[in-house]
């Protein structure tokens, strides 16, 4: 208590008197919400709150506040202030009062302020809801009588605040008297109450428990006292409320309160080392610890320490499933569908034996296999590019070959037409593996010309690829157009190919040469880019509206070939992996063996790569190597000729006097046989050829089965490498260059190349 500053009155009162007018204007702001302050509060608060708010009303009714007949109450409490004021010489002696003018006004105010008029905010909830007079209850629903002291003190609040809120003018001094003189006994009694009021300017009531004297702890030490509240002290209080929770905790350590105890040293150094100090009193922990172990007296004997028992590692030598059995109806809950499916399924045949192996995480594996589930494959086998990729516009879909105008018409008309025929004549062995007369030929097994059957017969590569592309699926299909930075739009792989692996078709529309000019002079004579390439008969494949394979681009060094085969019957163009396997993200290329047509045609070429010929143009001739085959039969031919040549020397031997006619003759005869030999020696060359790209060179027997030498025929071999066709837009009398183009190469070459491609399969 002695930490505790007697108040001044004044002081408190002018303190009071911005409490009581925040209160005010407080309340008035919330007329609508009446405060639940005084009788919500429990009996002990009901003693402080009546005090308060008494104490409220004198402050509110400061000198200033006119004696007007409306507001006698106001006016008279105010008097009665003077009076406590007066009755306090002790409390008074205390107080320096700088100006004790307001607090004795000599002159009543002319005009009453607006917050003057304005009601007490004191409610007594209880009665307002009319249960005032009730009792309280006890949970079995009796009533009883309230306690002595809260009676006492709710009949002052009552009396208080009927009185203050009435305004009645018959506000007999003596209840008020009363009432004050209680709030100054009870300010006596509890003089922190005034000073609580003080300093909090809100609505808060203090409790009794909170009214309690506290004890002197550092924090309170800290905090100055609670008797000191000045303008300084609420500064220092916030500023202690804004503390670290770290020194709000320390604040009850000696280190905190600056209590020095001496330093513990609970080592020394001695014999080279860090022993114990003998000195110091046994740590905290170490104290703990000596009181917890039991004493052990030298007579008893040590026990022995348990020998160690060593773990011993489980391995796991099956699988997580091992050992348990396989459900006695595998079949149970499947539909009849994978019922029959699940039948075929070989793991589930008996056989007799014990599986060493892993099994199946629980036989659902199975199950799976026969749905099917959704997986995905590890980023190196398939990758597709996320979705949002840019994508080619005006670009119209086709996967097959679709003749037009007279394409179809000339097609059937063609000397050829009938003959794409082959026929292998693999084993099963063989499987149409490199040596298939079909595939050598590039011709297709299907079920007219393989040997072999669909089962063994590895020269199947379209069929395949339809059954890939079938089920759709970015794996399956293997390839994206992507946007290249120079070239427009590009293929990737979005998986890998094996080497020789058929990867895509060519597919578009098939129009003869005449459109082909049609077109270029009128649809696309504005075009960058042309999707033209030759194919065959003369005709020519238009993917303007085809497949994606239209995106491949062109490389000097390219990972694919595009080739021709003959596919029953039909002849049809793929895009092929080259000799060495492509990897996912690659861009797919081959080389366009472009034709520029003119050289203000040509384009430059950016593949980058390091045997870059500069330009989209042709492949430079090959230096051929000698031909063996064909050498040694020209020889044989030679020979023959030379043979023929003897005979008739021979024959006109005896004739060197004969007459001129049959020098003549002699000499039609040696000219007949250097055309003869000439024809001969076409006719070689083109079986040599025709041999060679059946049998390789290896291969020194020639089958003359019928069939097959007619497939040997040079019409039936196949023609020309396709190229790609780039012509300017140019009038019609232009349209043989056309054929030119197409058709530009001889035979030998063509030939030559085609053994190449077909050396690669
Ligand atoms: C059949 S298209 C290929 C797809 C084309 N990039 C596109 O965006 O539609 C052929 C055209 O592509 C371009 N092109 C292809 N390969 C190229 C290369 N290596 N260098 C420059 N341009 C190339 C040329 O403009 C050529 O006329």
């Amino acid at each position: 208590m002695d930490s505790l500053t007697p108040m001044s009155p004044a002081r408190a009162l002018s303190s009071e008197a911005s409490i009581a007018a925040s209160t005010f204007s407080h309340t008035a702001s919330l007329s609508s919400t009446p405060p639940t302050t005084v009788a919500d509060e429990s009996d002990a608060m009901d003693v402080d709150a009546s005090i308060e708010i008494g104490d409220s009303i004198v402050a509110s009714t400061k000198p200033a506040e006119p004696a007007g007949p409306a507001e006698p109450a106001d006016y008279a409490v105010s008097t009665e202030l003077q009076e406590v004021t007066q009755e306090a010489p002790e409390q008074r002696s205390t107080i320096q009062l700088p100006s004790p003018a307001p607090l004795a006004p000599t002159t009543p105010p002319t005009s009453r302020s607006r917050r003057a008029n304005l009601p007490a905010p004191v409610y007594n909830l209880a009665q307002l809801a009319g249960t005032a007079g009730h009792g309280k209850r006890r949970s079995k629903g009796d009533q009883v009588s309230n306690r002595k002291r809260g009676s006492t003190v709710n009949e002052v609040a009552l009396v208080a605040n009927e009185e203050v809120k009435d305004g009645s003018a018959s506000t007999s001094g003596s209840a008020k008297s009363d009432i004050h003189q209680s709030a100054r006994d009870k300010n006596t009694k509890f003089p922190n109450v005034l000073k609580t009021k003080e300093t909090t300017p809100s609505m808060h009531i203090e409790t009794r428990s909170s009214r309690q004297e506290k004890p002197e702890t550092p924090t309170r030490k800290l905090q100055g006292g609670s008797k000191k509240r000045s303008r300084e002290d609420a500064e220092t209080s916030a500023a202690q409320a804004k503390m670290s929770r770290e020194l709000r905790r320390l604040q009850d350590t000696d280190e905190f309160r600056k209590i020095e105890k001496p330093d513990t040293i609970t080592t020394v150094w001695a014999n080279g080392k860090y022993v114990e100090n003998p000195d110091s009193a046994p740590s905290r922990n170490r104290a703990r610890v000596a009181a917890r172990a039991p004493e052990v007296t030298a007579t008893e004997p040590e026990p022995e320490p348990a020998p160690k028992r060593r773990r011993v590692k489980t391995w796991y030598d099956r699988g997580f499933y091992a050992g348990q059995d396989t459900p006695n109806d595998p079949f149970s809950g499947l539909t009849a569908y994978e019922k029959r499916e699940l039948a075929k399924l070989p793991e589930l045949a008996r056989t007799g034996q014990v599986n060493h192996t892993l099994p199946f995480p629980i036989y659902n594996g199975i199950r799976f296999l026969i749905h099917g589930r959704d997986f995905k494959l590890p980023f190196d086998i398939c990758h597709p590019l996320p979705p949002g990729q840019p994508k080619p516009d005006e670009w119209r879909k086709i996967t097959k070959n679709r003749f037009v105008g007279e394409s179809a018409a000339y097609w059937k008309k063609s000397a050829h037409f009938g003959d794409y025929q082959s026929k292998c004549v693999c084993t099963e062995e063989d499987g149409c593996g490199e040596s298939c007369q079909n595939r050598i030929m590039l011709y297709e097994c299907d079920g007219t010309n393989c040997n072999v059957g669909p089962d063994l017969c590895q020269n199947r590569a379209f069929a395949k690829l339809q059954e890939r592309t079938k089920a759709g699926g970015k794996y399956r299909v293997g390839v994206e157009v992507i946007k290249t930075d120079d070239r427009g739009y590009g293929i990737r792989a979005n998986r890998c190919f094996e080497p020789n692996q058929i990867i895509m078709e060519y597919t578009g529309e098939i129009i003869t040469e005449e459109e082909c000019d049609r077109r270029m002079n009128e649809k696309y004579k504005d075009n960058k880019c042309y999707y033209l390439m030759s194919f065959d008969q003369n005709m020519i494949i238009d993917a303007t509206t085809g497949s994606i394979t239209r995106f491949v681009n062109h490389s000097c060094s390219p990972n694919c070939r595009m080739i021709k085969w003959i596919v029953s019957g039909q002849p049809r163009m793929a895009l092929f992996a080259g000799d060495r396997p492509i990897m996912t993200g690659e861009e797919l290329t081959y080389d366009y063996n472009f034709d520029p047509f003119s050289a203000k045609n040509v384009q430059k070429c950016l593949c980058g790569s390091p045997n870059c010929r500069g330009v989209l143009g042709p492949k430079p001739k090959e230096v051929k190597p000698p031909k063996p085959a064909k050498t040694t039969i020209a020889e044989t031919v030679k020979k023959g000729v030379k043979a023929g040549k003897r005979k008739l020397r021979d024959a006109f031997d005896g004739a060197d006097d004969a007459p001129a006619k049959k020098q003549r003759v002699i000499k039609a005869a040696k000219g007949a046989a250097k055309g003869a030999a000439a024809a001969l020696k076409r006719g070689v060359s083109t079986i040599s050829a025709g041999t060679k790209a059946v049998l390789g060179s290896k291969s020194s027997t020639v089958r003359k089965s019928k069939a097959i030498v007619r497939t040997y025929s040079k019409a039936n071999i196949p023609a020309k490498r396709p190229t790609m066709i780039r012509t300017s837009p140019r009038k019609p009398v232009a349209r043989k260059s056309g054929l030119t183009i197409i058709a530009a190469g001889t035979g030998d070459e063509d030939m030559d190349v085609d053994m190449d491609e077909a050396d690669s399969h």
